[in-house]
């Protein structure tokens, strides 16, 4: 039962591909049946089953935790005893309890729900062949992206449905306090974490040891995200690294002979939290997790969300990956069980696995002709935000000039073929008709609902509601960003040094990098390949010619060049909307608590004084991440005197960097220290 991508072609790399829905199966036959099939995977050879009670035992026995509970006794005055129980405590809030019983109940709602929500979930099967190979043969960790809260359900119900052994997963703490929900993820392999762990010595070594032990055992596929949230952006976050070290480790200390770790990349035509997520980034707060949250929820099931994919990634090897990047004897001077802290070899190296591993979840994920269509509207924003609208064939003829350069530039493109393109795009209209509406020929943004009493509303409220209408659309856009950001950035430096000379270019790049990298996906030390890269696509695309020391722009190459650019727009409009803000009116220190809200207030006065236009700059995420970047940078620093997570502004450097960011001043001129590595 092969896709219809098979059937009627499609234009791009995906018709190559075998891809199942894995629904078709379950519209012709028994949900019932499912939930109840025989389930009989081949687990991790050698590796026994291990219940709860005996994981929990080998964790609060283990050298490791003995230690510490020692230290932390001797530390905080308390008795080895109490310290234990504190530990078993922490353990008892944490643990999974994986049952089939559980699975079994899970997947009878879970198949109706999917068929209510979805038209088909495609999934790659020789990722999927692959898979069921790799967990027999070492421990494998499943690194999913993070988008929405149906991902962990489906590789559960996925790797249920083929025999693939279920994993266990880590949680964020609030989903236990469901009621009932949180007893049944835990039952269906959740094992709950607290967000913010600080420095708590006890509980970073209950749970480094707890997943150590889950990895050193083997008895079942390990999943985490390793982005730490659902993004809200729908653009990959930065990786996380305290998961990541600790799944790592028993490889570092040849505990284990080598982990398999699985990218999965996966991508939803519609999310389905798409208008909350938007909302939350204008600072409303994020629903509590609850039961009762949840059946109110239930609403989404009237609504169409059209096909979602799930892409299983070629497994890594950690062993073949980290061979000259680790030199593992140094694990031998002192006993395996004793802490250590990681190296600055081993940090580079989890952090460069990392952000290898969400690069490969970016190119796996399948773009939409609507990511297309977004990334255009956004570029026509006097059009689409008022009465003139962009008119429907100017749509779809830049639209259609936009997928030949995505598959130009290597994207996973699900165009149907076989049906008139544009009835591709009016579908994908249509489907998501809560942000964009075709009316006499043209296409307008929708904002939602105007409230009964129009007039109350105060010009701020009805600024975010453009706003959050706009970050929708935004999210969208970001699906298809990985494909093009390499290239915008070169398009950005053209743009903004007005030179032609490649060692130029490639410095900008290079700051243009370092100031955005937690904005996008780079891995650590690929400057150089992220810059040939670059290039090489340009050439490919017509827009430049490339000699050995210079980038010249071709007339055939303005529409590409300037596309690009205007993608990177918004971004460095937001960036310099915050280093304005530090340097004119922010105050010397603040806490994030309070800069968010208070960068929200005065982009939002922009806004309405008609000096900004860019209502992206309103997201928070983009704020953190200027305010990270500039942190990194040691730019913005933790102000010693004060609270914890009072930070300080170097406003000079602030300036600087938006100096270099406006082409005022070349990157050569910033100032060595904090710097220098640009
Ligand atoms: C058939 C049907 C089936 C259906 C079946 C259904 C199945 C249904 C299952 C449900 C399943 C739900 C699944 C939900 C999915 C999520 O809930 S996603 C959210 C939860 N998951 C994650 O967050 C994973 C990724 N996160 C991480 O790795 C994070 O690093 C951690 C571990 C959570 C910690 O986060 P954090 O406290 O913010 O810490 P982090 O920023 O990493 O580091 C903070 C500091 O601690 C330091 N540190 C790091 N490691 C250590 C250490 N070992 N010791 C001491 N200090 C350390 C760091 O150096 C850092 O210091 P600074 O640089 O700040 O000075
Ligand atoms: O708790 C999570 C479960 O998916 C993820 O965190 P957020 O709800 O903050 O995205």
């Amino acid at each position: 039962m092969t896709s219809s991508f098979g059937d009627s072609g499609r234009s791009g790399p995906l018709d190559e591909e075998e891809l199942v829905d894995i629904l078709e199966e379950r519209r012709r036959s028994s949900d019932l049946g499912h939930a109840l099939r025989t389930f009989s995977p081949h687990p991790y050879k050698g590796a026994p089953t291990c219940s709860a009670a005996d994981l929990n035992k080998a964790v609060l026995e283990s050298q490791h935790l003995h230690y510490i509970t020692k230290e932390v006794a001797m530390e905080t005055g308390a008795t080895v005893e109490e310290v234990r129980e504190e530990a078993s405590g922490i353990l008892e809030e944490m643990s999974q309890n994986l049952q089939l019983g559980f699975i079994r109940l899970m997947g009878y709602p879970l198949s109706k729900v999917s068929k209510k929500l979805f038209r088909s979930i495609f999934v790659n099967m020789e990722g999927l062949n692959r898979l069921q190979q790799a967990v027999q043969e070492n421990p494998v960790i499943l690194m999913p992206n993070h988008r929405s809260y149906f991902d962990f359900l489906v590789i559960s119900y996925i790797m249920f449905t083929y025999d693939i052994p279920v994993p266990v997963i880590a949680a964020g703490i609030p989903l236990a306090g469901m009621k009932l929900v949180g007893r049944i993820l835990r039952r269906s392999g959740a094992f709950f974490i607290r967000r913010a762990i600080g420095s708590d010595k006890l509980y970073w070594a209950v749970l480094s040891e707890y997943v150590k032990t889950i990895v050193r055992r083997g008895f079942a596929p390990m999943e985490f995200y390793v982005e730490g949230l659902r993004s809200r952006t729908l653009k990959s976050l930065t990786p996380k690294l305290g998961m990541m070290n600790m799944v790592l480790e028993p490889f570092f200390k040849g505990e284990v002979f080598d982990i398999t770790l699985v990218p999965i990349s996966l991508s939803y035509d519609r999310v389905l939290e798409e208008s909350l997520l938007a909302h939350e980034l204008l600072g409303a707060p994020k629903p509590k997790e609850s039961t009762t949250g949840l059946l109110k929820a239930t609403k989404v099931l009237q609504e169409d969300y059209g096909s979602m994919f799930v892409n299983f990634g070629r497994p890594l090897s950690v062993r073949d990956l980290c061979q000259d990047k680790i030199n593992r004897c140094q694990y031998n001077l002192i006993p395996r069980d004793l802490p250590q802290k990681p190296t600055a070899e081993a940090q580079a190296c989890v952090s460069w696995l990392a952000h290898l591993v969400v690069r490969i979840q970016e190119e796996g994920s399948v773009i939409s002709p609507w990511s297309l269509m977004a990334s255009l509207l956004l570029q026509a924003p006097t059009a689409v935000l008022t009465e003139e609208g962009l008119p429907w064939h100017r749509l779809t003829e830049k639209t259609l000039w936009l997928r030949r350069l995505a598959l130009d530039f290597g994207a996973r493109l699900n165009w149907p073929g076989g049906v008139p393109d544009s009835n591709v795009m009016q579908s994908n209209l249509v489907l998501h008709r809560s942000v964009a509406q075709r009316k006499t020929g043209r296409v307008y943004l929708v904002r939602e609902d105007e409230p009964a009493r129009k007039h109350l509303i105060s010009p701020e409220e009805d600024a975010h509601r453009t706003a959050a209408a706009v970050l929708m659309m935004a999210s969208y856009r970001n699906q298809c960003l990985h494909i093009f950001v390499r290239p915008a950035m070169l398009a950005t430096a053209i743009h903004i040094t007005k030179s032609g000379q490649k060692d130029e270019l490639s410095t900008f790049f290079c700051f243009l990098q370092d100031i955005f990298s937690n904005e996008f996906i780079f891995i650590p030390g690929r400057s150089s390949q992220d810059f040939e890269e670059a290039c090489f696509l340009l050439k490919k695309s017509g827009a430049v010619h490339i000699s050995q020391e210079e980038v010249t722009v071709l007339d055939a190459g303005l529409e590409v060049l300037s596309f690009l650019q205007a993608l990177l727009q918004p971004f460095i409009e937001s960036y310099q909307v915050v280093f304005r803000y530090l340097c004119e009116n922010g105050p010397h220190s603040f806490s994030e608590k309070q800069i968010i809200p208070a960068l929200r207030d005065w982009t939002t006065k922009l806004i309405l004084s008609g000096e900004l236009h860019t209502y992206e700059a309103l997201s928070s995420d983009t704020q953190k991440n200027v305010l990270s970047a500039l942190r990194r940078l040691e730019i913005v620093t933790k102000s010693r005197a004060s609270e914890q997570n009072e930070f300080g502004v170097n406003r000079e450097a602030v300036k600087r960097i938006g100096d270099i960011l406006s082409g005022k001043i070349p990157p050569q001129s910033l100032h060595p220290t904090p710097l220098a590595r640009l």
